[in-house]
């Protein structure tokens, strides 16, 4: 289709209202920049805190309505942007009301039940065409994923849903809703499932890992920055995208499955399986023609050294079997996955997950002194027992789907570190801006 000209873009910002369900994080950050853009934009938030939500948002470009029945009945566009476990609720109640002909979305993780909750009660004059930023609400959106989804629309609707998008700055990728739910499966609840098993370890040996002169180092501070900023979100999004994803499944299953088999080679002492092991993993998801045999490491640990939460940063890493980022590439071999084939639809945590995972199996000699430790040094034995432990507790959790022991697990462990989210999200800012710096001056290179 033609590229829409300024004069029928300034026709829409006119004509179309925009309605947001749910002022939450992601809600508000949505609201925001479309009414910023000069959208007209209306949202609501739950309706017995209306009078809240009116205050809340007193200042801001958009309108405050009582209910999702009144933000559908006036919206050309309307997202849902509510947890992910009360889709098939929300769109049951509020689908109804669509305006005629209007267009419907939603920002939920897993788009399997959102989509199957808009075909079930959407009236069939409405239009689907879902969207998901791939980033938490703290993060630019700009040159960040954001993924589109036309289900259900023609292509002139799809053309005003990318256009109102655009005021976002964001990558557009164009998915199914499968294809999406595929891949986030792949990179995200992967990521969170270790990144999660990293505190509740922690918590576990009651350790506080700035603390521990065990914990030193660029790579350890990604750890523990970006275990800490997961912790200090909200339990919901990271329950939601893994426990209604069925592909999140398997996945979270097989870095249980990895975590436990190659902490079993280490404690039996053998040596030359787990090396034989780990070098067709690195092999396979290192070794082809992906980006880190052709490029410089996107991150290492010089890079990451300054983003300390210790209060007098010492100097030098330390040695560690790394069983975290070790598991995640045996996963990815053990399930077929090329980490980099995902690198359009990634969140910044999958990005620094796979920097790290690449230093420790690209960096000449560093696979071998992980190895090494493995087998030989029994400093981190009960860390890596811990660590495994937690990792078959969140894939149980997660394939028996039980959000209430989800919410457990993780407001425990959220609790155990809240004092030091404030410092921890500070630093993970900066880190994570440094690195994203970073992927864009290693993209422009590629290009
Ligand atoms: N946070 C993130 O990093 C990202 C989240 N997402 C997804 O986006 C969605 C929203 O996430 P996020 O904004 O972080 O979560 P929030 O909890 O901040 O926002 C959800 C909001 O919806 C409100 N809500 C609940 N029921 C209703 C209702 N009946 N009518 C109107 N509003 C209602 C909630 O109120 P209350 O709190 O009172 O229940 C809350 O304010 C989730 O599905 C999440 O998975 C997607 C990308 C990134
Ligand atoms: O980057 C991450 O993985 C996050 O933790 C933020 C996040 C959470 C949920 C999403 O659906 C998208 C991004």
């Amino acid at each position: 289709m033609d590229q829409l000209t300024t004069e029928q873009i300034d026709q829409l910002k006119q004509t179309k209202t925009i309605g947001i369900i749910g002022l939450g994080d992601m809600g508000t950050l949505y609201a925001r920049r479309f009414s910023k853009a000069g959208w007209k934009v209306v949202g609501c938030d739950r309706e017995e805190l209306y009078e809240e939500t009116l205050a809340k948002f007193s200042q801001e470009k958009f309108t405050i309505l009582k209910n999702g029945h009144l933000v559908s009945r006036i919206s050309d566009f309307i997202i849902y942007s509510i947890e992910a476990a009360n889709i098939d609720k929300m769109v049951a109640l509020y689908g109804p009301s669509s305006k005629f002909g209007a267009i419907i979305g939603g920002q939920t993780s897993c788009k399997a039940p959102e989509i199957a909750a808009f075909e079930k009660y959407l009236p069939p004059d409405t239009e689907i065409i879902s969207v998901h930023s791939l980033h938490g609400p703290k993060v630019d959106p700009t040159g960040q994923p954001l993924v589109l989804i036309q289900h259900r629309a023609r292509d002139e609707s799809f053309q005003f849903v990318e256009c109102l998008m655009s005021c976002l700055q964001s990558k557009h990728v164009k998915l199914t809703a499968k294809e999406h739910d595929r891949i986030t499966a792949d990179t995200q609840a992967v990521t969170h499932a270790a990144f999660l098993s990293m505190g509740v370890a922690w918590k576990s040996t009651n350790e506080y890992p700035w603390e521990t002169p065990k914990w030193i180092g660029g790579i350890e501070n990604a750890k523990i920055n970006i275990s800490l900023r997961i912790f200090s979100n909200k339990w919901h999004v990271y329950a939601g995208l893994a426990i209604t994803n069925p592909s999140a499944h398997d996945q979270v299953l097989q870095y249980s499955k990895s975590t436990t088999e190659l902490f079993t080679l280490m404690i039996q002492g053998k040596h030359a399986e787990l090396k034989e092991r780990l070098m067709k993993v690195k092999q396979f998801v290192f070794g082809g023609n992906n980006v880190a045999s052709k490029h410089d490491l996107l991150l290492n640990d010089d890079l990451l050294q300054e983003f300390s939460l210790r209060k007098v940063p010492p100097e030098g890493r330390q040695p560690n079997s790394h069983l975290s980022l070790l598991a995640i590439a045996d996963s990815w071999y053990n399930l077929g996955i090329v980490p980099y084939d995902h690198i359009i639809c990634s969140t910044p945590l999958f990005r620094i997950f796979l920097g790290v995972t690449e230093f420790i199996f690209c960096t000449p000699n560093m696979l071998d002194e992980c190895i090494d430790v493995a087998i030989n040094d029994t400093s981190f034995r009960q860390d890596d027992l811990n660590f495994t432990i937690a990792a078959q507790t969140w894939s149980n959790i997660i394939s028996f789907g039980n959000f209430e022991l989800y919410k457990r697990e993780f407001v425990e462990t959220q609790n155990y570190f809240r004092h030091m989210f404030q410092e921890a999200n500070e630093i993970g800012n900066e880190m994570i801006h440094t690195i994203l710096e970073r992927v864009k001056q290693r993209e422009q290179e590629s290009t």
